[in-house]
C-alpha cells in the first residue's frame, strides 16, 4: 500500500483527558490501533496516521463528528490565539463571572425577601419553592451561565449512558433546584465553572511557556545572493544550502554551519544554558539562538520547520498526549469511580426513604452531595497539568522528553549503561601519535605525509569522531588528502574505500584481524604502556598494515561526579559499553568509577548487553550518542541521546535527548522525574483524601452541597498550583554552579 499523508484536524476544545477519551472511543473501533493517534493538547490538534490503511478521510471525519466536538482541517501556521475571537478566548471567564455575580445577587434578593416579607405569601410563588420570581430568574441566569459550556458534553454522556463529571454536576444542580436549594444550586454551577476555568488557565500557562520558545525564531532571514545582495525573506522560504548572514545581536533564523566569522552565541533557547558559546568556522549554529558581537555567515543545513528548535517545539507539544502511566491510571480510575458514585447516589436517594421511611428531603440532599463528590475534577485536572509542566520545564533546561510516558521513567531506573565515546568522553578525540611500521625489505613503505593523505582521504568520507580527528590532524600537518571512492562504513569496525583503484581498509584491531593475519611488529609497538589506553585506527591495504593512528579523547570533567550522584540517588549498577578496545575502555571506566566495562562491542553486541541488563536489573537507561548506539537506545527501558554532538539516528531513536552534552543533566533529570512523580502522588492523595472525607461526612449528615463543591474547587486550585511548581525548577539548582 502506498504511504499516505496523515490526517490532521483542529479539534475545538481538545484540551484535556476527557476529549481524548471521547475521540478514542469513536476512533479506536475503526482504527484498531492506538498508536495511530497523536493528540496535541496544547494546540488542540489531532493527527491520525493513515499509512498502510484504506480508511478514507471522510470515514475518520464522520467518527470525529460523532463525538460532537467541532473540528476543521488543520492549518499549520495559524497560531490558534490569533484565529480566536475575543469572545471565544474569554467566554469561560465572562460566563464564570456572570454566574458568580448572579448567584450572589440571587442570594441577596432571597435574603431581602425573607427579611421584609416574612410569611407574606403575596409575591412568593409556591412552584418556585418559596422564592420570588426575580430571585429565581437571577439564580437561573447564574446557573445557566455556569453550566452552558458543559451542557453539550453532559448531554453526550447521558445519551451514551457513561456518566461523566459534567453530567454529575448538571444532575446535582437540577436536583438542588427541585428540592428548593437555590443558593446551593447556584454555588455548584459557579464553582464548577470556576474549576474548569482554572483548568483551562493552567493548560494555557503551559502552552504559553511553549509559545515563548516559538518566539525565539526571527521573522526574517538575511539571505546573501550570489550577486552580493542581501534579501530579507521569511525563514520558511530559505532552501537548504543557502548562505545567510547574521548580524551582531540578531537571532539565528535557521540551523546551519558557520562559513565565515566568529562570534559568541547565546544558546539558551535550545540548551537552557545562557553561557555564550564561541562559534568558529565549521561549527553548527541553531535557529533561535542569539548572536553576540560578531558577524557570521552560515550555510543552512535544515529547512525552517525541520530545525532543531522546531523539532523541540513539535515534540514537546505532542508529548502531552503520550500519556504518562499516572495519567492513564487516573483516567481508568475516573471511568470506574464516577459511575460507582453515581449509582451509590441513586441508592442513597431511594433506599433510606423507601425502606426505612426516612425523610425524602434530607436523603435527596445527601445524594446530591454525593454526586458533587463524585466529580473527579481535581484528579482529572491535576495529572496532565503536572506532566505538561514537567515536560515544558525540562525543555527549557535543554532536556527534550518525547512523551509523558517517559517523564516517570528516570525516577524508576535500576541500572544505567553509558556509552563511552561522546558520552563519558567529549567525543572530540585528537590524534596523539602516528606509528608507521619499520622499513622491511620488499614491503611498501610510506612516509608520514603519504600515509596521512591516504588516511585523511578515507576519514573525510565519515562523520565518525575518530575520522573527524584524523581529517583535522592532516589539515594541521598541511597534508592534502587524496580522493577516495566506493566508501563503505562497517559499523563498529571502520571503513573500506578505494584510492587510485586500490582498495584500503581503516579501523579497529578487529577490522585488521578480519583483513590480514595481523602485523606482529605493529601490535607490539602499540601495546606499550604509553599507548595502551589510546584509541587506535589502523590503515591497511590488502594484507599490508600501512600504519596506526593513536588518538585520545579526554574524559568529561564531571563524569565521575555524575556517576557517583546517580549511585547515591539509588541506581544499583552502572555499566559502560564501547566499541573501543579494552585498555582504552578501562582507562575511562576507572576514571569515572564505572562498575563494569564491555568493550569491543559491535552495535548488535550493545543491544545484547543492554538486553541482559534489563533482565538482570529491571529498568535500564542507555545513554549514547552514536549511530552505533541507536539500536541499544531503542531496546533499553529508557533511551537517552546526547543531542549536541549526537548523530541524528541516536536522537531520533532516543526517548529523551539532552540538547547540551552536559552529563549533569542526567542526575537533574532523575531528580526532576522524582519530583514530578511525588507531586503527582501528592495531588492524587490529596484529591482522593478530600473525597473520602466528604463521603464519610455525607453519610453522617454533616456535609453540605456548597461545602462539597467548594472543597472540590479548592482542591483543584491547590493541585494545579502544586503542579505548576514544576515549571519553576532550575537545573541542579546552583549546587554545581561554577
Ligand atoms: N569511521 C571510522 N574511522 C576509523 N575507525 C573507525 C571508524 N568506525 C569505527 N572505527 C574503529 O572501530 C572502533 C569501534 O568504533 P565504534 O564507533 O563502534 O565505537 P567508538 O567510537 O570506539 O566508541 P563508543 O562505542 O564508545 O561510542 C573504533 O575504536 C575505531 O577503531
Ligand atoms: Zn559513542
Amino acid at each position: 500500500m502506498p504511504s499516505r499523508a496523515p490526517l490532521q484536524r483542529k479539534i475545538h476544545g481538545l484540551d484535556c483527558a476527557e476529549e481524548v477519551s471521547l475521540l478514542k472511543r469513536e476512533l479506536l473501533p475503526l482504527l484498531n490501533d492506538e498508536s495511530r493517534l497523536t493528540f496535541d493538547l496544547l494546540r488542540a490538534k489531532l493527527t491520525v496516521d493513515l499509512n498502510d490503511t484504506t480508511f478514507s478521510s471522510e470515514q475518520i471525519d464522520a467518527a470525529i463528528q460523532r463525538t460532537g466536538l467541532r473540528y476543521e482541517p488543520w492549518v499549520e501556521s495559524s497560531p490558534d490565539e490569533n484565529t480566536q475571537s475575543s469572545w471565544q478566548k474569554h467566554r469561560r471567564t465572562i460566563l464564570t463571572v456572570v454566574s458568580g455575580i448572579c448567584g450572589l445577587l440571587g442570594w441577596l434578593l432571597q435574603r431581602g425577601e425573607a427579611h421584609t416579607m416574612p410569611d407574606d405569601g403575596l409575591l412568593i410563588d409556591s412552584s418556585l419553592h418559596g422564592i420570588s420570581l426575580p430571585a429565581a430568574t437571577t439564580f437561573i441566569v447564574g446557573i445557566v451561565a455556569g453550566l452552558i459550556l458543559v451542557l453539550p458534553k453532559a448531554w453526550r454522556s447521558l445519551r451514551s449512558l457513561r456518566p461523566d463529571m459534567n453530567l454529575l454536576m448538571c444532575v446535582a444542580v437540577v436536583g438542588a433546584i427541585a428540592i428548593g436549594e437555590w443558593v446551593e444550586a447556584a454555588t455548584v454551577a459557579f464553582l464548577f465553572s470556576l474549576s474548569l476555568l482554572l483548568e483551562s488557565w493552567s493548560i494555557g500557562r503551559a502552552r504559553r511557556a511553549i509559545s515563548s520558545l516559538m518566539q525565539w525564531t526571527p521573522p526574517t532571514a538575511r539571505v546573501l545572493a550570489e550577486c552580493g545582495h542581501v534579501h530579507e525573506v521569511s525563514p520558511d522560504e530559505v532552501p537548504i544550502g543557502s548562505t545567510v548572514q547574521i548580524r551582531p545581536g540578531d537571532k539565528v533564523p535557521l540551523d546551519g554551519i558557520v562559513k565565515s566569522g566568529t562570534s559568541d552565541i547565546d544558546q539558551s533557547p535550545i540548551t537552557g544554558e545562557s553561557i555564550p558559546d564561541e562559534k568558529i568556522v565549521g561549527d553548527t549554529v541553531y535557529a533561535g539562538t542569539i548572536n553576540g558581537d560578531g558577524v557570521l555567515t552560515i550555510q543552512t543545513t535544515k529547512t525552517a520547520d525541520d530545525s532543531t528548535l522546531a523539532r523541540i517545539i513539535r515534540m514537546v507539544s505532542e508529548a502531552g498526549s503520550k500519556r504518562a502511566a499516572s495519567e492513564q491510571w487516573v483516567e481508568k480510575f475516573a471511568a470506574i469511580y464516577t459511575p460507582i458514585v453515581f449509582i451509590s447516589a441513586l441508592l442513597v436517594m431511594l433506599v433510606p426513604p423507601l425502606l426505612l421511611a426516612a425523610s425524602w428531603e434530607s436523603w435527596i440532599y445527601r445524594s446530591l452531595v454525593l454526586l458533587v463528590i463524585a466529580c473527579p475534577c481535581a484528579l482529572v485536572i491535576s495529572t496532565p497539568v503536572s506532566v505538561i509542566s514537567a515536560l515544558t520545564s525540562a525543555a527549557r533546561h535543554g532536556v527534550l522528553i518525547k512523551g509523558g510516558v517517559f517523564i516517570e521513567l528516570p525516577a524508576n531506573l535500576d541500572a544505567i549503561a553509558f556509552d563511552k565515546t561522546g558520552t563519558l568522553t567529549h567525543g572530540a578525540p585528537s590524534v596523539a601519535d602516528v606509528v608507521l611500521p619499520e622499513q622491511q625489505p620488499g614491503s611498501t613503505q610510506l612516509d608520514q605525509d603519504e600515509f596521512l593523505s591516504l588516511a585523511a582521504a578515507i576519514a573525510s568520507q565519515s562523520s565518525h569522531p575518530l575520522s573527524l580527528a584524523i581529517v583535522d590532524y592532516a589539515k594541521k600537518q598541511q597534508v592534502q588528502p587524496q580522493s577516495a571512492a566506493d566508501v563503505t562504513a562497517i559499523p563498529g569496525k571502520g571503513t573500506m574505500a578505494s584510492i587510485d583503484g586500490r582498495s584500503y581498509w581503516m579501523g579497529s584491531r578487529r577490522l585488521m584481524h578480519d583483513q590480514t593475519a595481523g602485523c606482529q611488529q605493529i601490535t607490539q609497538r602499540i601495546d606499550t604502556p604509553e599507548y595502551r589506553d589510546h584509541s587506535v585506527v589502523i590503515l591497511g591495504r590488502g594484507e599490508d598494515v600501512l600504519g596506526v593512528i593513536l588518538l585520545r579523547d579526554p574524559i568529561r570533567k564531571n563524569a565521575k561526579d555524575v556517576v557517583s550522584k546517580l549511585r547515591s540517588s539509588g541506581i544499583q549498577h552502572v555499566s559502560m559499553l564501547t566499541g573501543d578496545h579494552d585498555s582504552a575502555a578501562q582507562r575511562v571506566a576507572d576514571a569515572a568509577g564505572i562498575d563494569d566495562v564491555h568493550s569491543q562491542l559491535l552495535p548488535e553486541d550493545k543491544v545484547e548487553v543492554v538486553g541482559l541488563m534489563v533482565e538482570e536489573y529491571g529498568n535500564v537507561a542507555m545513554i549514547g550518542d552514536g549511530v552505533n548506539d541507536a539500536p541499544a537506545l531503542a531496546i533499553a527501558t529508557l533511551g537517552i541521546a546526547m543531542g549536541g554532538s549526537g548523530s541524528d539516528a541516536a536522537i531520533e531513536t532516543a526517548d529523551i535527548t539532552l540538547m547540551t552534552d552536559d552529563l549533569d543533566l542526567i542526575p537533574w533529570l532523575r531528580d526532576h522525574s522524582l519530583r514530578t512523580l511525588s507531586i503527582i502522588r501528592q495531588n492524587i492523595t490529596f484529591a482522593l483524601g478530600i473525597k473520602f472525607l466528604f463521603v464519610v461526612m455525607t453519610f453522617l449528615g454533616y456535609a453540605s452541597l456548597w461545602a462539597a463543591i467548594a472543597a472540590d474547587t479548592g482542591a483543584s486550585l491547590l493541585v494545579i498550583f502544586n503542579a505548576l511548581r514544576l515549571l519553576q525548577t532550575r537545573p541542579s539548582d546552583g549546587e554545581n554552579a561554577i
